[in-house]
């Protein structure tokens, strides 16, 4: 059995990784700190050692210069971190992988690196010259590291970050509440030219009618009853960054007019004042609702719909990028036990189950939500079901047979539930039910639904 000794000052995660080793079949231990893991080194043989790069006593690459050679040692290191990660490769590191990692990531690099090792225990080290250099990799453009989720509609989404976060193009982001539409705007941000610029984001469906315009120009002291001070709008404090609109569906009617004419003439005039203002900002906007159903009812305007909608970009809903579940879990499952200071080291596999056939109405933001409350209530060890709110654990079913008179209403109220869960999309709701959408279809004229 391959022995692995993690150096890890994040007790939590250190033990969550260990756990997971010993169940594939390693025998894991673990020191926090350099000292630790040298002490461990001279007493025990190990064949690979995983290090975190930041330690409390010194740098994990020191380890390296001590036992290149003899044991492959693999970087773990935050993104902002990659540079040195690239430096601990020459000077004889294996390889690096960024945190968070997939645990299939893991479980790949150490394969390679143990595959390595050959009969005299000598690690293919040596010609450190020929091991492939990483490609520096960009600033992760979704807090979470988009380059590790895995899923297809994620890599698109990622793709199209990185080609459009460079342009000056307006981009309207779509997707359902809590899909991280936001988060997208700002990583669009960072990954801009205007990146060290403000980035000003702006609530449309909070601001009232009358008072939009004061808040996006501005006003000077006394241009009308409430006026008690001079005022910068949102366009100026965004002057040469990013302004986000987010709701702007909600934005009144008469509004989109004063917002399409300071886009197009690039200039600004607080109420009260005759000075005209140059602002160069560029416009992301989001929206859960088809703003293309609004123009047709006329409560969007069409000219300003294509002035925001240079580019756009659809986020994905958690249902429909399944595949990124896990490694969005273990983000969250990292940072609750930060924030509530905890030690809490994975989940049981029925919560997983629980996980993976949920339907997450309210995505992303839903899953954080349910693994905060989850870690809070736990004291230590595994979250088990017990600390999940009922109405996850309560994931609607359907028969795929032809049910019976006594199932019938049981049957009806999952499905509505289903479809209300997925706001009434029945792909989703198909799929949260794990039935065919030919079921759910069959299903719903059955019970003549009126969805
Ligand atoms: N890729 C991601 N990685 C980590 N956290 C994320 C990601 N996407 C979203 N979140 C988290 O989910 C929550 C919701 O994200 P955000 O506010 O961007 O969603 P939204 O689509 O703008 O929601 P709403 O439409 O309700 O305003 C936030 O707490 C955010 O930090």
């Amino acid at each position: 059995m391959p022995k692995i000794l993690i150096i890890e000052d994040d007790t939590s995660f250190a033990q969550m990784l260990q756990k997971f080793l010993i169940k594939k079949g390693y025998d894991v231990e673990i020191g926090f700190t350099v000292k630790e893991g040298r002490q461990k080194l001279k007493q025990t043989r190990f064949d690979l050692v995983l290090t975190d790069l930041r330690l409390p006593d010194a740098e994990g690459i020191e380890l390296i210069t001590d036992i290149r050679n003899k044991v492959p040692v693999i970087i773990m290191t935050g993104y902002a971190e990659v540079g040195s990660a690239v430096s601990a490769m020459k000077k004889g590191a294996f390889d690096y992988i960024s945190k968070p990692f997939t645990t299939d990531a893991v479980l790949k690099i150490i394969g390679s690196a143990l595959s390595t090792v050959d009969k005299t225990g000598q690690t293919g080290n040596e010609f450190i010259d020929t091991v492939k250099k990483p490609e520096i990799q960009p600033k992760p453009s979704i807090i979470i590291g988009s380059p590790n989720l895995v899923s297809s509609a994620s890599k698109k989404l990622e793709e199209y970050i990185g080609l459009v976060a460079p342009t000056d193009m307006s981009v309207l982001v779509t997707g359902e509440s809590g899909t991280g539409k936001e988060v997208t705007a700002k990583a669009i941000h960072d990954r801009s030219k205007r990146r060290d610029r403000p980035f000003i984001a702006v609530d449309c469906g909070a601001i009232p009618k009358e008072l939009a315009s004061s808040e996006f120009f501005g006003h000077l002291k006394g241009s009308f009853t409430g006026a008690i001070n001079d005022k910068v709008g949102t366009f100026e404090a965004a002057n040469g960054g990013t302004l986000f609109l987010d709701e702007v569906g909600n934005l009144p009617y008469d509004n989109q007019i004063q917002l399409l004419r300071a886009l197009q003439e690039r200039r600004i005039r607080r109420i009260g004042s005759t000075k005209e203002i140059d602002v160069d900002v560029r416009i992301l906007t989001a929206t859960n609702e088809d703003l293309k159903v609004a123009v047709k009812e006329g409560r969007f305007r069409e000219d300003l719909y294509h002035r925001l909608n240079e580019f756009s970009l659809q986020i994905p809903s958690l249902i429909d990028r399944q595949g990124d579940l896990i490694i969005l879990v273990e983000h969250f499952l990292e940072i609750s036990n930060k924030r509530l200071n905890k030690r809490i080291t994975g989940f049981t596999k029925e919560v997983w189950n629980i996980f993976e056939s949920y339907g997450w109405p309210g995505n992303i933001r839903e899953l954080q939500n349910v693994i905060q409350r989850a870690v809070l209530l736990t004291g230590d060890g595994e979250i088990t079901k017990e600390a999940l709110p009922t109405e996850i654990i309560e994931t609607p079913t359907v028969n795929n047979d032809n049910g019976n008179i006594s199932k019938s209403e049981f049957e009806k109220e999952q499905i509505i539930k289903a479809l209300k869960r997925t706001n009434y999309n029945k792909s989703k709701a198909a799929k949260l039910l794990q039935v065919t959408r030919k079921t759910l279809y069959n299903r719903i004229s059955h019970y003549d639904l009126d969805v």
